[in-house]
């Protein structure tokens, strides 16, 4: 099977793309958001293609179906990392588990990471530390609410904030789904309490809540690039040795083949019913990654989003700043290491007495 798939040969075809400059290839075409773009220019050249971002060549995989034969069939070649400079003059490569390649140290921190740190046993007894957590948040939303400030939903690169304001973003823009999440909490731990771990399980609309977030403004839309260690010829065509590999879970969120009714609508009723899970194994959904190098904070990072998201819409109704209505939120795309909205959310907390 690999000795079929994997060449060390040079005699290859490279996947279609956009034809590049001498020096910059393409990087003149991405603009400032090149996860936006480069969906727009695979739906010419196809789910699989080649980009030049300066000298670099790097193939964009933008379906669900061409993102589950890379990353399940050919993960073991595709699982180091390039790294960019910015990561390299910082040392990252070296002593970062994101950036450093495969090599025993590698395997040894991530041990620790499923064993220790993200092991369900340690997550689970600093619960406490969790709750207190989101209890002394709660708090000063309730100080802010007093006053009737806005609370200002700041994201920086951290993907749990970026994840936690788009949410809001788009629970306020969609009224009727914010209506629908809090009478899920009301029933299901009653109005004004703070969401508790073992209450998850019960929240179905608002894990599906989560679930729509991920797909339509993921908060990581190139995963973390990786580089091939050898030649892989996928259908005709040759990811070659050294090049890089990005995966485009903006562009694979938005696949009409895939998401068929109203792909851009923001609608969690898509999920209620569905297997559909965030692990790495349905690749329509992918915001954590998949294979060796799925992120190891997965369920943490879930868990903490619920206990963030449901303990604000159950504790708090929200408005917008100024009165503005839904449709006047600007919802504007910044790239960076996570994808945040270019300008910050402000929403007014209004405490709900239980
Ligand atoms: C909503 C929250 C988060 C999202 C969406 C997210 C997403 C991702 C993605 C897409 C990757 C790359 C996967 C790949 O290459 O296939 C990754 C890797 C990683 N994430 Fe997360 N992450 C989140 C939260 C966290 C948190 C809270 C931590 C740590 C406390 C964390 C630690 C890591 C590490 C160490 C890696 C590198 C793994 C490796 O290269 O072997 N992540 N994450």
């Amino acid at each position: 099977f690999h000795d079929r798939n994997v060449r060390s040969k040079a005699s290859y075809k490279l996947p279609p793309g956009p034809s590049p400059l001498p020096i910059i290839g393409n990087l003149h075409q991405l603009g400032k958001n090149p996860h936006h773009f480069s969906a727009i220019l695979a739906k010419i050249h196809g789910p699989i293609m080649t980009l030049k971002l300066g000298q670099l060549t790097t193939i964009v995989i933008s379906s669900a179906e061409m993102a589950k034969i890379v990353l399940q069939n050919y993960d073991q070649f595709l699982s180091n990392r390039t790294v960019p400079e910015a990561v390299r003059v910082h040392n990252h490569h070296v002593h970062s588990i994101a950036f450093m390649p495969i090599t025993p140290l590698w395997r040894f921190l991530r041990k620790i990471c499923n064993n220790q740190l993200f092991a369900n046993k340690t997550i689970g007894a600093t619960q406490d530390l969790r709750r207190k957590k989101v209890q002394e948040l709660l708090g000063k939303i309730h100080q802010s609410s007093q006053i009737g400030e806005a609370t200002l939903f700041v994201a920086g690169t951290d993907t749990i904030t970026s994840t936690l304001e788009w949410a809001m973003t788009e629970l306020l823009s969609n009224p009727n789904t914010m209506k629908r999440a809090k009478r899920e909490l009301e029933e299901t731990i009653g109005k004004g309490n703070q969401v508790e771990e073992s209450d998850i399980a019960r929240l179905p609309y608002l894990e599906a809540i989560l679930k729509e977030t991920f797909r339509l403004p993921p908060s990581v839309p190139f995963l973390i690039p990786r580089k091939a260690d050898t030649d892989v010829e996928i259908n005709g065509y040759t990811i070659p040795k050294g090049s890089q590999l990005l995966i485009n879970v903006y562009a694979i969120g938005r696949d009409s083949n895939v998401w068929k009714n109203d792909t851009n609508l923001f609608s969690p009723e898509r999920f209620l019913g569905l297997e559909t899970h965030v692990k790495g194994r349905h690749f329509e959904l992918i915001p954590f990654g998949a294979g060796r190098r799925i992120c190891p904070a997965l369920s943490y990072a879930m868990k903490i989003l619920f206990l963030m998201l449901g303990s604000l819409l159950n504790c708090f109704d929200w408005k917008l700043e100024n009165d503005s209505k839904a449709e006047d939120i600007d919802k504007k795309q910044e790239f960076g290491i996570s994808l945040r909205k270019a300008k910050p959310l402000r929403a007014i907390p209004i405490k709900v007495n239980n």
